[in-house]
């Protein structure tokens, strides 16, 4: 029986691999000396012995060792690929160095660096001041994001996310050499590493002041001149997002600075405006499962460009969203381990796990529905206040937050069914939902919200990180459904008991879901 779990090869866009097996990306700096120094070079033959890219040996229960460890990476070769002298010179400086840290603060109107006595500024905690030792990022470690983005030829918001969420290990190990070839050829071509659009007296030139990109000059400057070497889009014909994307890449990067809200919103209004304002001027077509989150993200701010800038708590709740899903997936993903429990006569087959950074089992459906898989993430995310008509085992469900199109916090609230050994529970959690390639996920984990202490007479219980694969079969009229069940039920129960429940209401669940799929009476 196939599963829908993926090996992590199967997020990547396939012409990664295919780029990286000798068809080199499309160069940014586009030299013929460079591509045939990637062709010949002896390291890219060997990729795997080679001694950087051996160091990880990828483990199934440290996705985020593992994130972790590719940041470290990223950041150690930006230092080691020595290109600028200004690089050498910041490293090291105190987190005390206010001017330092707001190198990478930009105002959302003009794209300019932020004066230091602004509130944006100010109203960083002090928890965020201490904890996380902000430092800026160094011209080095933008470089480095800025190939990044270009081997991943993207100019889309949500394709570096998603790759950003989605890359294995094996995916960031083969970018991670093609950009530290890059950097190779970029420091043997003499390139000096001067991202000098991130420097204040050179204000972003994405953003939307009248002698921007979009007014048409400076995405179209002669080849060769320096500064326009990163701000050649991949994409000839596209004008440039790449620095502000870069800034977006950076707030998602590095973990320090996921905080500093206002780069990421920054980036975020900047890349929302671009999009909107290249939507209108034709100049850019959004794929078309973007089109409905790019309406939101894009209309709502030409009128209104403060609107989209999202709150620091719901940015956290965006990024345990995606974290979550990460970490479901992450579960998936790793076949070992598993033990049929139940199969099913339809084919509907569940098997369960015991993690070792889990307390109890979690649980795997697959089932194959006859729907599409859009059809199935109306049901199970848009319209999940709707979910307690057509399913018993649950008694309500109310979004409390919605955070751009892809993230929520609902509040859940079990039914009392007969037959359940387990009582009414309630659930707080953040879902969140993202789709790459043709597959669509649904992730979720465990949310805290004060307004929302636990309710009266419910146990409350944890949902997460669990998540939904929805994929679309060959006949385009059915899906594969891969539900990974990881709950805490809370309270004190047998764990037999427990481990009896789940299943059954996993099947239970998928009953009345292929019953709410068929037309008829109820
Ligand atoms: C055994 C007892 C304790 C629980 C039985 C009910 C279980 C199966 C119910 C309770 C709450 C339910 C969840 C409520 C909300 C969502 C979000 C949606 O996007 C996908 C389905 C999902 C994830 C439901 C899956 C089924 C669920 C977990």
């Amino acid at each position: 029986m196939s599963t829908a779990a993926a090996p992590p090869s199967a997020f990547t866009r396939p012409a990664a691999e295919e780029r990286a097996a000798g068809n080199y990306y499309p160069m940014p700096f586009s030299t013929q000396s460079a591509r045939t120094s990637i062709r010949s070079s002896p390291r890219f033959g060997t990729m795997s012995h080679h001694s950087f890219f051996s160091r990880h040996n990828p483990h199934p229960h440290r996705v985020r060792h593992i994130q972790e460890a590719w940041r470290e990476e990223l950041k150690e070769m930006a230092a080691r690929v020595s290109l600028t002298s200004k690089a050498k010179n910041t490293p090291e400086k105190p987190p005390e160095d206010e001017a330092g840290r707001r190198k990478t603060q930009y105002s959302a109107q003009t794209g300019r660096i932020i004066p230091s006595s602004t509130k944006v500024y100010q109203r960083r905690t002090s928890t965020q001041r201490h904890a996380h030792h902000p430092q800026p990022l160094h011209d080095q470690e933008l470089l480095v994001l800025e190939v990044l983005c270009q081997i991943l030829q993207t100019d889309s918001l949500s394709e570096v996310q998603t790759w950003l969420l989605f890359a294995g290990q094996r995916e960031k190990d083969l970018v991670m050499r093609m950009v530290q070839q890059a950097m190779e050829d970029l420091k043997a071509l003499g390139h000096h590493g001067d991202i000098d659009h991130f420097h204040p007296r050179h204000p972003c030139p994405t953003t939307l002041s009248t002698q921007g990109p979009l007014s048409g000059q400076t995405h179209r400057k002669p080849q060769g001149s320096s500064r326009s070497r990163m701000q050649r889009s991949s994409t000839q014909d596209k004008p440039d997002m790449l620095p502000a994307l870069v800034k977006l890449c950076c707030g998602i990067s590095y973990p320090h600075l996921r905080t500093v809200a206002g780069l990421q919103r920054t980036a975020v209004t900047v890349i929302g405006q671009e999009i909107g304002v290249m939507q209108r001027l034709g100049q850019i077509q959004l794929p078309e499962w973007m089109s409905y989150k790019g309406r939101c993200l894009t209309e709502a701010k030409l009128e209104n460009p403060r609107q989209i800038l999202l709150r620091e708590d719901e940015l956290l709740f965006m990024h345990q969203g995606q974290e979550a899903t990460r970490q479901a997936l992450g579960i998936l993903t790793d076949k070992e381990g598993w033990t049929t429990e139940i199969a099913e006569e339809n084919g509907d087959v569940i098997s369960s796990k015991v993690l070792l950074s889990e307390s109890g089992k979690v649980f795997r459906l697959e089932a194959v529905l006859e729907a599409s898989a859009e059809e199935l993430y109306d049901i199970l995310f848009v319209r999940v206040e709707e979910m307690h008509r057509w399913n018993p085992s649950i008694q309500h469900i109310k979004v409390l937050k919605r955070i751009g199109p892809e993230t929520m916090v609902t509040h859940e609230v079990s039914a009392e069914t007969a037959g359940n050994l387990i009582g009414q529970r309630d659930f707080l959690s953040v879902r969140y939902s993202c789709k790459h390639q043709s597959r669509i996920y649904v992730g979720g984990a465990p949310a805290h919200l004060e307004a929302v202490p636990p309710q009266k007479g419910f146990v409350r219980a944890e949902d997460g990180p669990s998540c939904f694969i929805l994929e679309p079969l060959p006949d385009k009229s059915s899906s594969r459904l891969t539900w990974l069940l990881n709950m805490d039920v809370k309270g004190w129960l047998p764990k037999s008991i427990v481990n009896q429940a789940l299943p059954r209401a996993q099947l239970e669940f998928i009953r009345q879901l292929r019953r709410r799929l068929t037309p008829g009476p109820t």
